[in-house]
C-alpha cells in the first residue's frame, strides 16, 4: 500500500496523515540554537561502554543503511548525561543528502550538515523489548553525531566498503566485529532535549543527545552512501537513496540543555 518514504507523494510533509503524532508536542528533529540552550552543570558526562559490543549485520531497510547489534544483555550501553538508567545499543544508521546539499536532520542555527549518524539505544532496565521501549516516553536514547566533509575517516571504510552488499531494499549482510566507538569525535560535549523518532511511527519516546562536534569523512566516502537504492532489486524504478532526512520540527516550548558552556 501507500508506504511512507522520502518522495514527493509519501515524504515528511505527508506523514501526519498516517501518523497524527507528526504534529505532536515533542517531535524531532529540531533546529538547535546554541545561544538559547541552557547550560546544565548537573548533566554528567556521557559514558559509552561499547568495548564488548557485538555487531551482527548491515542492512538496507529501504529508508537507510542500518548496522544491528546483539542487545540480549548489557554488553554495550550508554549512560550518564540526561539518562537515569543505562540504555542498550540496538542499532545505528545514517541520514544524508544529495551531492553538495544537506542531509542532517538536526540543524545548528540553521546549518545543515551533509549527514547525521544515529546510535539507537533502549531502556532495558524498565522495558522488556525494544518495541515496548520505543512506545514509552523514556524508552529510547539516541546519540546523534553530525558528519562533515573533510579528511577521510579510517573507521568508516568498513561501513562504506560493505555498501555494495546492501545496495537494494531488503538486503542484509554479515557485519561482525565493528565497534562504533571509532566513529566518535574528540569531544563528547552535547545538547539534549526530549523528542521523538524521526521516522514513522514518530513515537515521542526519545531522549536526544546530539554531539556538538562532527565526525569527518571524505566526499568519496559520502558518495558511497549515495550508491544505495531506496528500491528493491526487483523494482523497475531505480531510486538513489539520498535526502532520507526529516526537516526540523517546531520546538513547542521545549528547553534544549547544553553539557558545556
Ligand atoms: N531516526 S531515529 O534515530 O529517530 C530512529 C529510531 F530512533 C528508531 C528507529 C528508527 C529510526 F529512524
Ligand atoms: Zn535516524
Amino acid at each position: 500500500g501507500h508506504h511512507w518514504g522520502y518522495g514527493e507523494a509519501n515524504g515528511p510533509a505527508e506523514w501526519h496523515k498516517g501518523y497524527p503524532i507528526a504534529q505532536g508536542s515533542r517531535q524531532s528533529p529540531i533546529d538547535i540554537v546554541p545561544g538559547s540552550a541552557v547550560y546544565d552543570a548537573s548533566l554528567s558526562p556521557i559514558s559509552l561502554f561499547y568495548n564488548n559490543c557485538t555487531s551482527v549485520n548491515i542492512t538496507n531497510n529501504g529508508h537507510s543503511v542500518v548496522v544491528e547489534f546483539v542487545d540480549i544483555d548489557d554488553r554495550s550501553v550508554i549512560q550518564g548525561g540526561p539518562l537515569d538508567n543505562m540504555y542498550r545499543l540496538k542499532q545505528f544508521h545514517f541520514h544524508w543528502g544529495g551531492k553538495g546539499c544537506g542531509g542532517s536532520e538536526h540543524t545548528v542555527s540553521g546549518k545543515i550538515y551533509p549527514s547525521e549518524l544515529h546510535l539507537v539505544h533502549w531502556n532495558a532496565v524498565k522495558y522488556k523489548s525494544f518495541g515496548e521501549a520505543a512506545a514509552a516516553s523514556d524508552g529510547l536514547a539516541v546519540l546523534g553525531i553530525f558528519l562533515e566533509i573533510g579528511i577521510e575517516h579510517k573507521g568508516l571504510h568498513q561501513i562504506t566498503d560493505a555498501m555494495y552488499m546492501v545496495k537494494f531494499k531488503g538486503t542484509v549482510a554479515d557485519f561482525k566485529g565493528f565497534n562504533p566507538k571509532c566513529l566518535l569525535p574528540l569531544s563528547l560535549d552535547f545538547w539534549t532535549y526530549p523528542g521523538s523518532l524521526t521516522t514513522p511511527p514518530l513515537f515521542e519516546s526519545v531522549t536526544w543527545i546530539v554531539l556538538k562536534d562532527p565526525m569527518f569523512l571524505s566526499e568519496k566516502q559520502m558518495g558511497k552512501f549515495r550508491t544505495l537504492n531506496f528500491n528493491g532489486e526487483e523494482e523497475e524504478s531505480r531510486r538513489r537513496m539520498e535526502n532520507n532526512f526529516r526537516p526540523p520540527q517546531p520546538l513547542k516550548g521545549r528547553t534544549v540543555r547544553a553539557s558545556f558552556r
